[in-house]
C-alpha cells in the first residue's frame, strides 16, 4: 500500500484551504487530520471519517473512534466535567501522551529528531531505513516500562494500525513513512491518493 503513495509533499505550514498552521507542535498536527472542520476539537465522527478516508474498515475504525474518544477526551480536557460526545481538544493533546512511547514527541508535543533517529539506528537492522515486523516487535519491548500496561497497549496499537495500513509488499515499515505519521502529513497523502474504487485496508 505504502507504494503506491506519491512522492508530491504538501506546501509546508499550511492545508488544502492554504490556512497557516505553522504554530501547531508536531503532535498537534498528527491529530488536526482528524479535526474534519477545523475547529480545534476532534469528535469521534471526525475520526471515524478520517480514518475510513485514510482506508481503515468500517467496524476497525467504528471502534478506533470510540476507544481513542474514550482514552483521550478527558485528558486534553483538565479541570472540566466529562463530555458525553468526547471531544479532543486539539491544543492540550499533548496531555495525552503515554508512557512507553519512542519518546519522539517531547512533553509539549514537538517532533525529537534525534529520537526519531534512533528509532532506525537502532532497531532498523536489516535495511537501515526500513522496519520488518520483527523489528518493529523488537523496538515495542524495547521502550516498555515496567509496569505501564496502559502505554504497552497504546504504543502496540499505534504501532500496529501503521503498520497494518502501511507496510510495502515486502512487509517493511519505511523510515519517510513513519516520518509522515509524526506530522500527520502522511494521512493527508494517504486521503488524497487514495483511489476510492480501491479497497486499501487490510485491518
Ligand atoms: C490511523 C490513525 C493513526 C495512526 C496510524 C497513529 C499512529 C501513531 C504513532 C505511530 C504514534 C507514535 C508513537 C510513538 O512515538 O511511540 C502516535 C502517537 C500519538 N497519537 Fe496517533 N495515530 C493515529 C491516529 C490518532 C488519533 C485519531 C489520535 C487522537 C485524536 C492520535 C493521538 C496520538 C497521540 C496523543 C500520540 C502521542 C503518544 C505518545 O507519544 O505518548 N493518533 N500515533
Ligand atoms: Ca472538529
Amino acid at each position: 500500500m505504502a507504494s503506491s503513495l506519491s512522492s508530491k509533499h504538501l506546501p509546508q505550514g499550511t492545508d488544502d484551504l492554504g490556512r497557516n498552521d505553522s504554530d501547531q507542535t508536531v503532535l498537534e498536527k498528527h491529530v488536526s487530520f482528524f479535526d474534519r472542520n477545523r475547529d480545534g476539537f476532534v469528535y469521534p465522527w471526525e475520526t471515524f471519517e478520517g480514518l475510513r478516508a485514510i482506508g481503515a474498515g468500517y467496524f476497525f475504525s467504528m471502534a478506533g473512534a470510540f476507544l481513542i474518544h474514550f482514552a483521550l477526551s478527558g485528558k486534553t480536557r483538565p479541570g472540566k466535567y466529562p463530555s458525553p460526545v468526547f471531544p479532543i481538544e486539539v491544543k492540550n493533546i499533548h496531555l495525552a501522551r503515554h508512557g512507553s512511547d519512542a519518546g519522539v514527541f517531547d512533553s509539549d508535543g514537538r517532533f525529537v529528531e534525534l529520537k526519531f533517529e534512533e528509532i532506525f539506528s537502532k532497531f532498523a537492522r536489516t535495511h537501515g531505513s526500513a522496519l520488518t515486523s520483527g523489528e518493529l516487535m523488537a523496538m515495542l519491548r524495547s521502550n516498555r516500562e515496567s509496569g505501564d500496561y496502559k502505554g504497552w497497549i497504546g504504543s502496540w496499537t499505534e504501532w500496529m494500525t501503521l503498520y497494518n495500513l502501511c507496510k510495502d509488499e515486502r512487509g517493511l515499515l519505511r523510515k519517510e513513512i513513519v516520518r509522515g505519521v509524526y506530522d500527520g502529513s502522511l494521512f493527508e497523502r494517504m486521503e488524497r491518493d487514495r483511489k476510492p474504487h480501491k479497497n486499501r485496508c487490510c485491518i
